[in-house]
């Protein structure tokens, strides 16, 4: 079976951080893992919720200590998302995980940036980077460093809000938002996840961003469903993701084939696909086999998350032209 070509717009380059490089960066860097062996470090990926899932996520950066080792993350997702069918990713990543453990933002921004630059000659696939930022950090500190990003000219064409939702909302990063777009950079930002249709509202109205990372809970608001629906805001959801972190109970409970007959924008994600069983792929199967999605169904999905891609209308048409492709290959 030909692999169904996507872009992946939401996907954080430390979430790709596989237990086997993880114990190889640390024994290349000196750093003692609290984890006897890959094994036991993989026996920790059962979460009861976004912060349980963070804990680990962040704890397992301390691997991170030099440019080459964000470039050998970065170039290890590259060739596991060429398996997967990607060919354009926007990548996210969050810089002030890695100030706070001293490594300077020229380390991560260029380790990471080097990998990518690279990436469609060696990989095939298109790439963009966005710093998030991390909601449950002071707002000054965001802004803070979205500044010094500037001034170092960071290959950055965009912002994001992650980490722990639920009492982080949106409002608090208006002024970070503001200078986003004064500095002309896109603008994303989690909502909906474990947070309330209230905080999608505000990312969209208080942030004016152009895509919503999640965005699941949109669906226990039938106005807002409407307006989604109406305004084709892009959607980016991470299936497995959400059965993992218990926002969903089980993939048949995902809301995802209800926010497809509501007319709404979602495309299909991996988020942290080394610590949420799979790739975008693997969500693009266990989907199928859940739901029994048809090809159009399939190609649908794909082609939103091109629609929704920060990419030129040239580069658009050439991957739409592959998904058809692909749908046509396939009768
Ligand atoms: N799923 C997720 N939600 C919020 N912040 C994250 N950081 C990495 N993955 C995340
Ligand atoms: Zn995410």
């Amino acid at each position: 079976m030909s692999v169904l070509p996507t872009a992946e717009l939401h996907l954080h380059i430390e979430g790709t951080l596989e237990p086997e490089l993880i114990f190889a960066l640390a024994g290349r860097n000196g750093i003692e893992l609290p984890y006897a062996d890959v094994e036991e470090l993989r026996s920790q990926y059962r979460f009861g919720d976004l912060q349980s899932f963070l804990n680990l996520y962040y704890g397992n950066m301390a691997v991170l200590q030099t440019e080459q080792d964000f470039a050998d993350m970065t170039r290890a997702y590259l060739a596991r998302a060429q398996a997967a069918g990607v060919r354009h990713a926007e990548i996210m990543m969050d810089p002030q995980a890695h100030l706070s453990r001293g490594i300077s933002l020229a380390t991560c921004v260029n380790g990471v940036a080097s990998a990518l630059a690279g990436s469609e000659e060696e990989f095939g696939i298109s790439t963009e980077l966005i710093a998030a930022f991390l909601r449950d950090e002071p707002a000054e500190e965001a802004l803070a460093v979205l500044e010094q990003l500037l001034a170092m000219e960071a290959p950055i064409i965009g912002i994001g809000l992650d980490s722990a939702e639920v009492g982080h909302p949106p409002r608090d990063f208006v002024a970070l938002y503001e200078r986003a777009h004064e500095a002309g950079l896109k603008c994303i930002a989690h909502a909906g996840e474990e947070g309330p249709p209230e905080y999608i509202r505000e990312a969209l109205d208080l942030l004016q961003v152009s895509r919503i990372d999640h965005g699941i809970r949109c669906m226990e608001d039938e106005e807002l469903v409407q307006r989604l629906a109406a305004e084709q805001t892009p959607l980016t959801v991470c299936p497995l993701s959400n059965v993992r972190l218990r926002a969903v109970d089980t993939l048949a409970d995902h809301p995802l084939p209800r926010m497809l007959e509501r007319g709404l924008n979602v495309s299909v994600n991996s988020d942290d696909p080394a610590y949420f069983g799979g790739y975008v792929d693997n969500n693009f199967i266990q989907l199928q086999s859940v739901f029994s999605f048809d090809d159009d169904q399939l190609a649908q999905l794909a082609a939103n998350s091109v629609r929704s891609a920060f990419i030129t209308d040239t580069r658009r048409r050439q991957l739409l032209a592959e998904i058809e492709a692909w749908r046509a290959g396939r009768q």
